[in-house]
């Protein structure tokens, strides 16, 4: 991190919006990637995640496919709360300001919470996915690092500089999830991109023999399925789910509506930690998140 970051991130620093003036006070600093720096702000009593960007272009483009995938009645709309610029040592940094969102990564739910989880947490991220397809885009870096999964298995996707036009080449992505890394398939913007990364992210976070390790090193020409295809016969839940990750893995699913509903069918009646009967207390739980998060956003306005 360069100085000027250790300045601006600095906790109880305030960052000014140029242009629309609002003023952000920095709690902590959430974590930083290869696009940009993010920390925990806060407005008032509201909290928020702001990032700042590295390249100004990027950081653009983000925002743009943000904005882009947030007009929809979805719920991403009220995702993007802000996007200005701010001066620090005199050289003017864009960043945007997003909803906060409290949880765990994939790895470390599954870990704590159990495997039997995946069921849930992947019916709500197809069903993420689909919203971003019904917007026209894809996700385009679909991996563990870009998801935040809170209490009941929701699903927030957190980094949206991969988010690709539909058609377009994709802009950002990560190896191991690529169709293309594999050889099966262009790094073309369809839906089946995502749904393809979506069947990686199944079999990493099932992989208990960390296998995913050793596929970096390998040769293009030895990357295959049947390498894959170990992890399904290792894994009892990855063996269950083995009939949607064959089809996903081959770009047979046209549309993530299609992947949702042969996912829903095949983890029907299966026994989670999440099974009807546990959930009365849920419907509550989830009617107070929004009747919150709703609170929030009429205060900050
Ligand atoms: N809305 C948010 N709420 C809470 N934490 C967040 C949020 N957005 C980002 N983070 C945290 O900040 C980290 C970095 O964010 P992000 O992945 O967007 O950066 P990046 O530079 O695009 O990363 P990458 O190198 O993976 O492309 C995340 O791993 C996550 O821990």
């Amino acid at each position: 991190m360069t100085t000027w970051y250790k300045e601006a991130f600095r906790p109880g620093s305030e960052i000014k919006g140029k242009w629309n003036g609002r003023v952000y006070v920095v709690e902590r600093l959430l974590g930083a990637g290869s696009n940009g720096i993010v920390a925990l702000v806060r407005k008032g009593t509201a909290r928020f995640a702001l990032k700042a960007g590295y390249e100004t272009v990027d950081h653009q483009s983000e925002i743009n496919s943000l904005l882009a995938i947030s007009q929809k009645e979805n719920s991403f709309k009220h995702f993007l709360i802000d996007a200005d610029d701010m001066v620090v040592q005199g050289k003017g940094i864009s960043f945007y300001v997003m909803r906060y969102i409290e949880g765990k990564s994939l790895t470390d739910f599954v870990h704590k919470r159990g495997q039997d989880w995946l069921y849930v947490i992947g019916s709500n991220l197809l069903r993420k996915l689909s919203e971003i397809h019904r917007s026209g885009f894809v996700f385009g870096d679909l991996k563990a690092e870009n998801m935040i999964v809170s209490n009941y298995g929701d699903v927030d996707l957190i980094d949206f500089g991969g988010v690709t036009p539909k058609g377009r080449a994709i802009k950002q992505l990560t190896e191991v999830y690529d169709r293309g890394f594999w050889n099966m398939g262009e790094r073309i913007a369809e839906e089946s991109y995502d749904i393809f990364s979506f069947a990686i992210l199944l079999l990493k976070t099932l992989d208990h023999r960390k296998r995913f390790a050793g596929f970096m090193k390998t040769l293009p020409q030895n990357r295959d399925l049947a390498q894959l295809q170990v992890i399904m016969q290792e894994n009892p839940i990855a063996a269950q789910l083995a009939p949607f990750i064959h089809k996903a893995l081959r770009s047979e699913f046209a549309t993530s509506e299609e992947a949702l509903v042969f996912w829903k069918g095949l983890v029907a009646g299966k026994k989670t930690a999440t099974s009807p009967l546990k959930m009365p207390w849920l419907k509550l739980c989830f009617a107070a998140s929004i009747f919150i998060f709703g609170a929030t956003i009429y205060m900050f306005w």
